[in-house]
């Protein structure tokens, strides 16, 4: 059920425009369904622009019904995030279609990706490649300990620009600058700069954000789409600040 295959074509109209995007990530295993229409309330009134639904992991296998009752609550675009081939929903606009670039685990470069395409090989869902680029936020993360792969060190800064150009050189058509669920740190603004002012493509900036000046620092260093999902889940009070 899209919004007839034009999710990544506002992304890029948006990025021409300087136009910045913030996306919510729900974890379909933290939000309690009854719970939805009053945080979309909350969201409706805020800056955000996307809702993207998502874990490393999906114990209850609750993706589904989580996806299906947020569209009865919202018309913002909202993108699967998948942790792995199983969280896959028609209920949802599309896919960031993620293959793990910073990794050498073949699992997330490719073999997910395999197993997706018997769902999505019908699937009326925008399929979105995207060049997922984990890099160190000062704790173990959940995607490092579900991929069994190591995050790029912060110091090493040519890695991440050079491993972002070979994604957009291979075709994706997002990079995602990945700190992971609950960073410490956040990807350093410098490293975002460097990677912005080089890549062509749209750039989505994650992990460990929490206040409106480390979201102002991502933007301001040229992230097109910032994702925010661990703050508002610990406080509620951090969207009610981000108000339109
Ligand atoms: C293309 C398809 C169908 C699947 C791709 C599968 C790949 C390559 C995934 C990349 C590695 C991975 C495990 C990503 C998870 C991304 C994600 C949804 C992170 C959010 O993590 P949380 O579940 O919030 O972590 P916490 O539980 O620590 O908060
Ligand atoms: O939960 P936080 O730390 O906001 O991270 C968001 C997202 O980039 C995690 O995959
Ligand atoms: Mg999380």
């Amino acid at each position: 059920m899209n919004q007839s295959k034009t999710m990544y074509a506002a992304i890029i109209q948006a990025k021409k425009e300087n136009r910045k995007l913030l996306a919510v990530l729900i974890d379909p295993e933290k939000i309690k369904i009854a719970h939805i229409p009053a945080f979309f309330k909350k969201i409706h009134e805020s800056i955000i622009t996307h809702v993207f639904v998502g874990g490393s992991t999906d114990e209850g296998n609750q993706l589904e019904t989580v996806v299906k009752t947020i569209k009865q609550h919202t018309k913002l675009p909202v993108l699967i995030f998948p942790g792995s081939h199983e969280q896959i929903t028609e209920a949802a606009d599309g896919i960031l279609f993620l293959s793990l670039l910073s990794g050498r685990n073949p699992t997330y470069l490719i073999e997910q990706q395999v197993q997706s395409v018997a769902k999505l090989i019908n699937s009326t869902l925008e399929i979105i490649p995207t060049g997922y680029i984990l890099i160190d936020g000062g704790v173990e993360t959940a995607v490092q300990r579900v991929s069994k792969t190591q995050p790029i060190s912060q110091e090493a800064e040519t890695e991440i620009l050079h491993t972002a150009l070979a994604g957009q050189f291979s075709g994706k058509k997002l990079i995602y600058l990945e700190a992971g669920s609950g960073a410490k740190k956040m990807v350093k603004p410098e490293i975002i700069k460097k990677v912005s002012s080089q890549l062509q493509i749209p750039l989505i900036v994650g992990g460990g954000i929490k206040s409106k000046t480390q979201l102002n620092a991502a933007f301001n260093a040229g992230a097109d789409l910032v994702v925010i999902g661990t703050a508002f889940e610990e406080n509620e009070g951090f969207l009610e600040e981000l108000k339109r």
